[in-house]
């Protein structure tokens, strides 16, 4: 209509503008039903597309003339989808639907009525369904609810295969993107003191059977992790022995590609239910989230950081401290249901006082240094050894020294290699005992050498 010659005057300008579409969707004999990637009623993700998605896959992947393929689990078998901008059709008791799957936002718009079940607001994907006027109820009461339901059935049924996600920012916008997980860590592998381990376990079990009592008590139902130790002792394996074991999706969000709180916001409600939110290294961004501490202080944490005569305030530049707790356990945690939220850092002194206080995250884990209980997992895992010779000296030795497990495990690991190579035609058994008495041997003068190392370390820092 801002086409209209100037000489039309105001009042029939007025008066096109507002009646020319009403009057095409009435002759329009095309309903459309759009279901969005994303619920803004809910502010999370909208279950009804992954319905759907689940239906079409299935039923209607056959007569789409661009199919997306991805990776299955076992890296052959590829994973079928609609690729974005290309439908098919589906026929139910006599009537035809045209399914589109668009990743465009409000301006994709095709005439006719449109029945939006889930409005969006920020260019979501979505599914349109386009049907004829005259099948309207058998389509909205018959064949829509029929369709959501297969999904679900779908979904609930495939052996769904778990995903890391992570963020990136194509363009100017960011957004999740996602492999396979297939990491096979497992708490049996896991090499940390039993009773340490043993009380992550018990912990995560009663979160997962958690439901009832989480809505007893009016808690979102959620847990937060703080894992802290040095380097290489186990953190990271930890998040995907806890992925394992609660067949959770990860969730690895790079916080320096987030631009500001409203990108935060806009990733976490795009994150499904079940799942490990994971920002590793937290003391490494700490600069930008200890700038607007001093903002947090003033207003208590977790609340709002919109002080305009502060400098570090929340300008929509950044994502500040408080910007990134409200997701820890303020108003917006609860979005999204069934999930654990997970720090990692080297050096838990250095973290802002409001991320370690006590009960912002339900549990510190602290992963520390190899001692005896842990090194006989490794030894399980790596040698298949259960008791050796050496292991009293090497117990001796990790109790004086400070060594990593990936160190440990990084000695116990090459040489088995190397030896497999060399003695080919001996029996497997012999191989393997060979392998674990040289691989321990090669452990033991490690570990002597970092004793002694750690012995004169302090006389060098002081001269
Ligand atoms: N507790 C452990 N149990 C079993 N394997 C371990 C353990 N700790 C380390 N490893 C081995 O060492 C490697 C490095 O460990 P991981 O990445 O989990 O350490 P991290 O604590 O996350 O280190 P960083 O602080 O550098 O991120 C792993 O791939 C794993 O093979
Ligand atoms: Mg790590």
């Amino acid at each position: 209509c801002s086409k209209l010659p100037d000489y039309i005057h105001d009042e029939l300008r007025h008066f096109i503008t507002k009646w020319t579409p009403l009057v095409a969707a009435y002759f329009n004999p095309y309903v459309q039903v759009t279901i969005s990637e994303q619920s803004d009623e809910q502010f999370r993700r909208n279950e009804l597309f992954d319905d759907i998605s689940a239906y079409l896959t299935d039923k209607c992947a056959g007569g789409a003339r661009r199919l997306k393929a991805e990776l299955g689990k076992d890296g052959k078998l590829p994973e079928i989808t609609l690729d974005d901008d290309v439908h098919v059709t589906d026929d139910h008791q006599g009537a035809r639907v045209w399914w589109y799957a668009s990743n465009k936002g409000p301006s994709y718009r095709s005439p006719g009525p449109v029945v939006s079940l889930f409005p969006y607001d920020t260019e979501p994907r979505l599914f349109r369904a386009v049907f004829h006027k005259r099948h309207r109820r058998v389509m909205l009461d018959d064949y829509l609810p029929g369709a959501l339901e297969k999904g679900r059935g779908l979904i609930a049924t495939m052996a769904r295969e778990r995903r890391l996600f992570t963020n990136h920012r194509p363009g100017n916008r960011s957004t999740w993107c996602h492999v396979p997980f297939e990491h096979p860590a497992t708490f049996d592998k896991l090499a940390m003191d039993p009773d340490h381990k043993k009380e992550i376990t018990d912990d995560l079990e009663a979160f997962m059977d958690g439901k009832q009592y989480y809505s007893d008590v009016g808690k979102a139902w959620k847990r937060g992790y703080l894992l802290h130790g040095p380097p290489g002792t186990g953190k990271s394996t930890l998040i995907s022995a806890m992925a394992n074991k609660l067949k959770y999706d990860v969730y690895d969000l790079d916080l320096t590609s987030v631009k500001n709180n409203a990108e935060l916001r806009k990733l976490f409600i795009e994150t499904k239910g079940k799942s490990i939110i994971v920002i590793e290294d937290i003391d490494a961004i700490e600069v930008d989230l200890a700038g607007n501490r001093k903002v947090a202080d003033k207003k208590g944490a977790g609340g709002s950081c919109c002080d305009p005569l502060d400098p570090n305030k929340d300008d929509g530049s950044k994502v500040t401290l408080s910007g990134l707790l409200s997701f820890v356990d303020g108003l917006w945690s609860a979005s999204g249901g069934e999930r654990v939220i997970i720090f990692t850092t080297n050096r838990v002194d250095m973290l802002d006082p409001a991320l370690t206080r006590r009960g912002r995250m339900d549990m510190h884990i602290e992963m520390s240094y190899c001692r005896f209980g842990a090194f006989k997992v490794l030894a399980k895992n790596y040698l298949k050894v259960e008791d050796h010779d050496l292991f009293d000296e090497i117990r001796q030795l990790l109790d004086d020294t400070d060594t990593s497990p990936a160190d440990v495990a990084h000695n116990l690991m090459p040489k088995c290699k190397k030896r497999r190579r060399d003695d080919s035609d001996r029996s497997s058994s012999d191989v393997a005992r060979m392998d674990a008495d040289t691989s321990l041997a090669g452990l033991v003068e490690t570990l002597k050498k970092a004793r002694r190392e750690s012995v004169t370390a302090p006389a060098a820092v002081k001269l």
